[in-house]
């Protein structure tokens, strides 16, 4: 049994992670750690736990978790984790970070874009992205885990198999984005309000959103040379879900078939991205609660561009439920363990 701690349990993205282990075989949950509910039942916080969790929220000392668990899980703001973390920890226990702190190699790219000077500069080139589908071997040999960001596993995800085979010139991906308001976490903000969000489109970080450099460092893996694209990330009235839609031009006129072929390449005995039927388009309600990315793609041939859409469960693939998929991997377990869940619809 994977003894598991969790810090940041009261958050969205730790919420979710408290659902998703409470039905893993293979793990317990040791540790709900909190900042502002230490000593009170966990249940409290979110009574969709009631007569479900009897524990009672711990603190935030990673120090002593990381002697009573395998595995601890960091659901907490950028720069919580880095500042940390040392070799102490790392010597007891696995770490799987869900915030951005070990996502990009390179300290100043993350200290430009998140406007925080990185506490732990030496542990990043040892950190694995963890993109399972893409990092699986180096995921499994790790100590720590960056999990990705909930709209570059979208992005990249989606775009991943153009990209590595050389299909679309790289350099002229547009992707625009939709997220809904969990994606921004608990803590309130005005932008989130009710009355702010619903019946409302809003795009934000225009030009300038965090997610842009982790997505072009992945693509950039991926294509063998430097990518540079434009993102747009736009709040939806919803709870849950991503859709991504990226447009980028072909290298030369390719066929539905052509294009198809490389997805099936890359994506058939993936059992968490299903590539949809001819002209099905992914929508977010067809992942809602799952760790499925739903992609699909269409060829524009009057533009010589494709259309590539992604859709996942921010929550779950874009947070907790890659974190599980991660876990599983680096302790050798069934990687789809306590993540088959089918999605919720409607
Ligand atoms: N929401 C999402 O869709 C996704 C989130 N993530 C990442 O996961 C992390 C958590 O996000 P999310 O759950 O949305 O955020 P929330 O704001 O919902 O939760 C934040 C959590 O961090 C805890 N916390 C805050 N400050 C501190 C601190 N100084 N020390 C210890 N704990 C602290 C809070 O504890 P308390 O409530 O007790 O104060 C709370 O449990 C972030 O890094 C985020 O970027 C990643 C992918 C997707
Ligand atoms: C709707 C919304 O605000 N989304 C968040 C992204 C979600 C998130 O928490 O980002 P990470 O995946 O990097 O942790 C944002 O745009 O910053």
């Amino acid at each position: 049994m994977i003894k598991a701690g969790i810090i940041g349990a009261t958050g969205y993205a730790g919420g979710e992670l408290v659902r998703l282990l409470l039905s893993h075989k293979d793990a317990e949950i040791k540790w709900y750690g909190s900042k502002s509910y230490i000593n009170k039942n966990y249940y409290e916080v979110y009574q969709n736990f009631f007569e479900i969790v009897p524990d009672k929220c711990m603190d935030d000392n990673l120090d002593e978790l990381s002697e009573i668990v395998d595995v601890i899980f960091t659901a907490t703001p950028q720069g919580y984790c880095s500042s940390l973390l040392c070799s102490k920890i790392l010597s007891n226990c696995k770490i799987i970070d869900l915030s951005a702190d070990f996502r990009m190699k390179d300290t100043e790219v993350y200290e430009k874009w998140y406007g925080i000077k990185h506490k732990s500069p030496d542990l990043i080139q040892e950190a694995v992205y963890g993109l399972c589908e893409i990092n699986r071997k180096q995921i499994k040999d790790t100590r720590i885990v960056a999990n990705p960001g909930c709209y570059p596993t979208c992005t990249t995800l989606s775009l991943y198999p153009l990209v590595k085979e050389g299909i679309i010139d790289v350099n002229t991906i547009i992707t625009d984005a939709k997220s809904g308001t969990s994606g921004a976490g608990r803590s309130t903000k005005t932008d989130n309000l009710f009355c702010e969000v619903n019946e409302n489109i809003k795009a934000y970080g225009v030009t300038d959103h965090r997610h842009t450099p982790e997505i072009e460092e992945q693509l950039s893996y991926a294509a063998g040379q430097n990518v540079t694209i434009n993102f747009t990330p736009h709040l939806v009235p919803m709870n849950r879900g991503i859709l991504t839609t990226s447009y980028a031009s072909l290298k030369k006129e390719t066929s539905y078939e052509e294009v198809r072929e490389v997805y099936e390449k890359y994506y058939k005995d993936e059992f968490f991205i299903r590539v949809l039927d001819r002209d099905v388009y992914p929508q977010t309600k067809w992942v809602s609660g799952s760790n499925f990315v739903d992609v699909n793609f269409k060829i524009d041939h009057r533009t010589n561009r494709i259309v590539v859409l992604g859709a996942m469960d921010n929550l779950v693939k874009g947070a907790a439920g890659q974190a599980v998929q991660n876990m599983n991997i680096m302790f050798g377990l069934e990687e789809t363990s306590g993540l088959k869940h089918v999605p919720m619809f409607p």
